[in-house]
């Protein structure tokens, strides 16, 4: 298994190990972020008869230029049993059902009011149907609001709300163990003996998957040890639907990821990848869980992480569109032509254009708490003069 695997075919291979979680039924308070699992078709017309867009006084548009005899008010809530005849209007809020004989609404400012006596001030409305609200006019009782799939964002949450449903079927937030491994690694805040680093990509992970549907993680740290690493995989698939580990993704004799599966009965599925950062990526399943094995350098984690941890929990939860939105923008300066591998560099875009950060070394961490962007090079693209377009991905 030597030869890289493209992006895109590794992506599909990856969602391909296991479909969505199955569905459950939530409220709208705990549905942000969440993917349905099901359309929401209105069970209503919104509005459900016309209805007044401004606070003022209904009327017969025939009887312009008025004057009209106030004969009640209609407060939204109340259903008006009143019929308005000829010459007659109501007093009406904004939201209040249209009462029956009106067909127009004129505002408050542009008429005057003695009594019961009301008289234009102004030219007043200049057509019929003037300040209401249709039947409908938001949505028809059976239209499609939301598709099965849809992120659910605030304005999703209010257009289901108002579709008449009580609650929302999404997916099943998936359950993510974050494993780190390494010898040098050392909780930050410690003493460091020569050697070691402060761990940083459990955290990094925990914070990206905490936007996601994951429910929150606390990295577990292992040893280089390729047993523990077995053991401890083989007892985290159990109760996880994913499992990431960071490190040990390459070929060196402390690499255990690959090894560590096997021997815990797991199946591995594709390693490496035409990327950069990020070539020795591993995906395989352990029982019914999967295993994604980024590896250790943080941006080469930060990287994969966008590109397939982040997807397949999308996946798992639901989502119809996983993966990141790639966009263009013009590059800020030249760019040299692309590798054998497909380039994600670090990147940031201002005013508009994209501009590589400095220090492209997968083993840098820094450039990570800048970037907003991931430039997309393809393999062997031409070189490029600024102005060019680009694509990239959004990260912050
Ligand atoms: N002979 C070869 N060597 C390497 C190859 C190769 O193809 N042949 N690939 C290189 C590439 S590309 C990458 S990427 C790295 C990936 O290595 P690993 O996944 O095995 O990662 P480690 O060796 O465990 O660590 C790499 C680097 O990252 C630091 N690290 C690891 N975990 C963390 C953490 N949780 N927080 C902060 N820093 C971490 C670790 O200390 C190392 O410096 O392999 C190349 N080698
Ligand atoms: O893939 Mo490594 O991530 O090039 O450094």
């Amino acid at each position: 298994m030597s030869a890289l695997l493209a992006v895109e075919e590794a992506q599909a291979r990856l969602f391909a190990l296991h479909e969505p979680l199955a569905s459950e039924n939530i409220a709208f308070s705990e549905s942000l972020g969440r993917h349905l699992s099901d359309d929401v078709i209105a069970l209503r017309d919104q509005p459900a008869a016309p209805i007044s867009a401004m606070d003022g006084y209904a009327i017969r548009f025939d009887d312009l230029p008025g004057p009209w005899t106030i004969i009640g008010e209609s407060a939204a809530g109340a259903a008006s049993d009143r019929i308005v005849g000829p010459g007659e209007a109501t007093r009406i809020f904004t939201g209040a059902l249209l009462p029956s004989g009106t067909d127009t609404v004129i505002v408050q400012e542009d008429v005057a009011r003695a009594g019961d006596a009301l008289t234009l001030t102004t030219d007043g409305p200049g057509a019929r149907g003037r300040h209401i609200r249709a039947r409908a006019a938001d949505f028809a009782a059976g239209d499609c609001l939301l598709a099965a799939g849809t992120r659910l964002t605030p304005g999703a949450i209010a257009a289901a709300a108002m579709s008449g449903a009580g609650q929302l079927a999404v997916g099943r937030r998936p359950r993510v163990a974050i494993v780190t491994t390494g010898d040098e690694l050392v909780q930050p805040g410690r003493p460091l003996a020569p050697g070691q680093i402060p761990e940083s990509n459990g955290v990094m992970l925990a914070a990206m998957l905490a936007g996601e549907v994951a429910p929150a993680v606390q990295p577990h740290h292992l040893p280089d040890d390729r047993a523990k690493l077995a053991s401890a995989l083989k007892e985290l698939a159990r109760r996880h639907d994913v499992i990431v580990t960071v490190g040990g993704a390459s070929v060196g004799d402390h690499d255990h990821v690959r090894g560590a599966l096997g021997d815990a009965g797991g199946r591995l599925d594709f390693w490496k990848i035409a990327m950069k950062p990020g070539k020795p990526l591993i995906a395989g399943t352990l029982g019914d869980a999967i295993l994604l094995g980024l590896p250790g350098n943080p941006s080469s984690a930060f990287v994969t992480a966008t590109l397939f941890l982040l997807p397949l929990v999308r996946h798992l939860a639901g989502a119809g569109a996983p993966l990141p939105p790639v966009h263009q923008a013009p590059l800020a300066a030249p760019l040299g032509e692309g590798g054998t591998r497909r380039d994600y560099l670090r990147a940031r875009l201002e005013n508009g254009r994209l501009t590589p950060m400095i220090g492209q070394e997968s083993g840098r961490t820094l450039p990570l708490a800048s970037a907003n962007a991931l430039l997309i090079r393809d393999i062997g693209a031409p070189a490029r003069a600024g102005g060019d377009m680009a694509d990239y991905i959004v990260i912050a």
